[in-house]
């Protein structure tokens, strides 16, 4: 259904006109074709669900799986998760997704099902994944997707109810952003160093606001794979998502998986037929553009803790004296005091203590291979230096399995590896795989916050190829050096395409697929138009005292460390906001000097921070809900990162962009301790003793919503017939993404311990 225009269009535009349901007065609604789900940001979603007695609209586009909570050990005696799980809140929300998937009919890929994994590597193996689709998960790496010309982002605990009761979302549009990567990689890099090169380049707020387009002569060389790693991390980068315009390579990749478009009926013609119209027009305009040579990339890892923090495996520790910015002084002092390192020490002598091959940027089989290679490349003796704990955490059954039987696993193992079982693992450690205080860690995961893999932990992010060289020598090493120059595949792997490993070409046509093609699962919704249900407290004037901070980057895990996203609540979490500089670790008592902790910022309602880009990383809504509990209602800052934004409004909060003057201002009001008001109906700010307003902006539909307390749901709902008449548009357009085979399969998915690695096609 394409729009009607004549103006060149980006891939962003184009797959965004293509979603629009319902276009008014501020606020437009997108339809959503995917949702991936997974055990942590659910749990309060269906609560909500089964509080207001809504159904889930489409059962048949939803996927649901666990991967953040569980234990990474062998599963040879799986049973089932009660005597699997020892840590009663990780076995509690794990619990609660296998409940919620029975009650709402969702399929499952549990803890027994060889194609349970990491969310955003289980949907594009399953084909779930598809060019031209709107793909939401509540975790801020669905921006992964992007890679296959999907429009894929990240969204809070109350979004994915909204988009579990009506399939769609309130969007805003954001601006296209071009980074253009040209020329050839030079030898041991990969898309790793390219995407870390990125960040380090535009900084973690480089793109805020925005759809970042990744294009170019290198990017389109790179396989699907290598595509993922890039748009996985583009949030690092600040964006809204990533994208890559699909082509020969994406087909390649998507023919013949269990839920891509069936050849059988046609409809595989019809969709790369469609997908190749989703390139950007020449001459479509990008409010931001970036251009990088290829050459110009060194493999790359971080010194800091932020993941702009970059630096060439050949460089030194950067000197904060040199940061001209004295907020940016401050965290890089703070970064070096908290990762053990001085100014001008050169990386590659610096030690580790633990190696982690995994997680949704680098958990894939061409990560396994490239690292596998690495150590194979040293011979049949190469094995992990002395003292040195390495692990790789495969990132779903499926490329465990893969592995296995392409002898990838012998490799690791002989190597002393620690071989495991898939899941989020030490990425972000919510399950027993963590670091200790202090442990540094070769990684290559995507955010080195601090405490992000262990409290305490030092993370350095990287390659799965310098993960490894850095395992074989124990320091952080130049891949370069270890590979010399034989850098060409090794006799000693023996790679299969993936297409060839799954058989999926001469597999009979998809059972599950034909069981669910004309799933229509919208006969439960409730007949009548729904009233705008007024759900949320009203925000009209607020008075109280401000809290004053000045920290840059202020991610959700500084807001609230993952162990307290285990709850299956959404309040009672005031305790734990800002909890690592709230509390001392090892004794656990108040920091005195923490803004927190000193009074009267203790009844603080507003906090206002003169650092940019607040909240960024994770999609966690326990970040405004811990906040909110707290007591804190608006948050003002010089710009925030997009999810957090939007998981403000969603629980009458108010996040506010200022410019860096007037946040000064308010800023020493604040620090003398007296109140600000918040003037949401006029749209000014009032500062302590009639000393002038402020006046700011916000947009008039947030606005009105928070002003009448509306909640988003019920004001969706009223657009029933537009959304209706999206869905049977898309169905006759697009009819590969209807009952696309999960609406039956809730309560049929394989339990019971994991069955043994067989090079025989899957059971799907
Ligand atoms: C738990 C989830 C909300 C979070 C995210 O959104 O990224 C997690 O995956 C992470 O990597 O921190
Ligand atoms: S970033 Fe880490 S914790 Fe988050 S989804 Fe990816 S693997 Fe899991």
């Amino acid at each position: 259904m394409p729009v009607a225009t004549s103006a060149p269009r980006t891939l962003y535009d184009k797959v965004f006109d293509d979603h629009l349901v319902y276009s008014g007065e501020g606020d437009t609604l997108i339809y959503i074709d995917r949702h991936l789900v997974h055990e942590v940001t659910s749990p309060q979603a269906f609560e909500g669900l089964r509080n207001a007695k809504r159904p889930v609209r489409r059962p048949d586009c939803t996927l649901a799986t666990v991967d953040h909570n569980i234990p990474t050990s062998s599963r040879k005696s799986f049973k089932n998760i009660d005597t699997f799980i020892a840590e009663p809140d990780s076995r509690a929300q794990v619990g609660a997704l296998e409940h919620n998937v029975k009650e709402f009919g969702l399929t499952y890929f549990g803890m027994g099902d060889r194609r349970q994994g990491i969310v955003h590597i289980i949907g594009p193996e399953q084909g779930f994944t598809l060019p031209g689709t709107t793909v939401v998960c509540g975790d801020s790496h669905t921006s992964t997707h992007g890679a296959f010309g999907a429009l894929a982002f990240g969204i809070g605990t109350s979004e994915v109810e909204h988009v579990l009761a009506t399939q769609t979302l309130p969007q805003k549009k954001s601006k296209n952003m071009r980074i253009n990567v040209e020329g050839e990689l030079p030898q041991g890099c990969n898309s790793k160093d390219i995407v870390l090169h990125i960040i380090g380049l535009i900084g973690t707020a480089g793109g805020n606001g925005a759809v970042i387009e990744f294009s170019g002569s290198t990017i389109r060389a790179l396989s699907m794979e290598a595509r993922m790693s890039i748009c996985n991390m583009s949030i690092e980068g600040g964006a809204r998502a990533g994208m890559i315009a699909p082509d020969e390579i994406t087909f390649k990749y998507l023919e013949g998986r269990p839920l891509a478009p069936r050849k059988d009926n046609g409809e595989w013609d019809r969709a790369v037929e469609y997908w190749k119209t989703l390139s950007s027009d020449p001459g479509a305009h990008y409010d931001v553009e970036v251009e990088i040579r290829a050459e110009d990339i060194a493999p790359t890892i971080t010194w800091g803790t932020s993941p702009q923090d970059t630096v060439a495996i050949t460089g030194v520790v950067p000197n904060p004296a040199d940061a001209k910015d004295p907020i940016r002084k401050a965290g890089m002092e703070r970064a070096l005091e908290y990762m053990g390192l001085q100014a001008g020490e050169v990386m590659e002598k610096v030690k580790i203590d633990k190696a982690f091959l995994g997680s949704c940027t680098n958990g894939r089989i061409e990560d396994l291979r490239s690292a596998a290679q690495v150590i194979a490349s040293r011979g049949k003796d190469a094995k992990v230096a002395e003292g040195i704990y390495a692990m790789v955490v495969p990132g779903s059954g499926l490329v465990k399995q893969q592995a296995e039987a392409e002898g990838i696993d012998v490799i690791f193992k002989k190597a002393g590896f620690d071989w495991r079982e898939a899941g989020c693992s030490m990425c972000l450690g919510m399950n027993p795989d963590q670091l200790s205080p202090q442990e540094r860690c070769a990684s290559t995961s995507n955010r080195n916050f601090e405490g992000r893999q262990g409290a305490g932990g030092r993370t350095h992010l990287m390659s799965p190829a310098m993960v490894a060289a850095a395992a074989l020598t124990g320091y952080l090493t130049d891949v370069r050096k270890v590979l010399g120059d034989d850098v060409a595949e090794h006799p000693d792997i023996k790679i299969t395409q993936a297409s060839e490993y799954f058989d999926v070409a001469k597999a009979a046509p998809n059972p599950i697929a034909q069981d669910t093609l004309n799933g229509d699962n919208n006969s439960a919704l409730p007949e009548e138009v729904e009233p705008a249900s007024a759900g949320l407290p009203k925000f009209t004037v607020l008075k109280g005292i401000a809290i004053p901070l000045s920290i840059p980057n202020v991610d959700t895990d500084m807001i609230i460390p993952k162990q307290f996203l285990k709850t299956l609540e959404r309040t009672g979490l005031g305790k734990a906001a800002f909890f690592e500089r709230r509390f001392n670790a090892k004794t656990g008592e108040e920091n005195p000097d923490f803004v927190f902790n000193r009074e009267p910022f203790r009844n603080g309602k507003i906090l206002v921070n003169t650092g940019a880009n607040f909240g960024c990383g994770s999609s966690r809504e326990h970040a405004p809900w811990a906040l909110n509990d707290f007591g804190i209602r608006c948050v003002l800052a010089p710009s925030f990162a997009d999810i957090f934004y939007n998981n403000c409004f969603k629980n009458g909060m108010l996040p506010l962009v200022l410019p860096q003057d007037q946040l000064e201002t308010l800023h020493a009001d604040a620090l003398t301790g007296q109140e600000l008001e918040i003037d949401l109906e006029n749209k000014v700010i009032n500062r302590p003793n009639g000393q002038g307003s402020i006046p700011f902006n916000v947009d008039d539909f947030r606005r009105h919503c928070l002003i009448n307390g509306l909640d988003d749901i019920g004001l969706t709902l009223q657009h029933r017939a537009e959304i209706e008449k999206f869905e049977s548009r898309r169905s006759a357009t697009w009819p590969w993404l209807d009952g696309l085979g999960y609406a039956k399969q809730g309560g049929k998915v394989p339990t019971g311990p994991v069955s043994p690695p067989k090079k025989q096609k899957m059971d799907w």
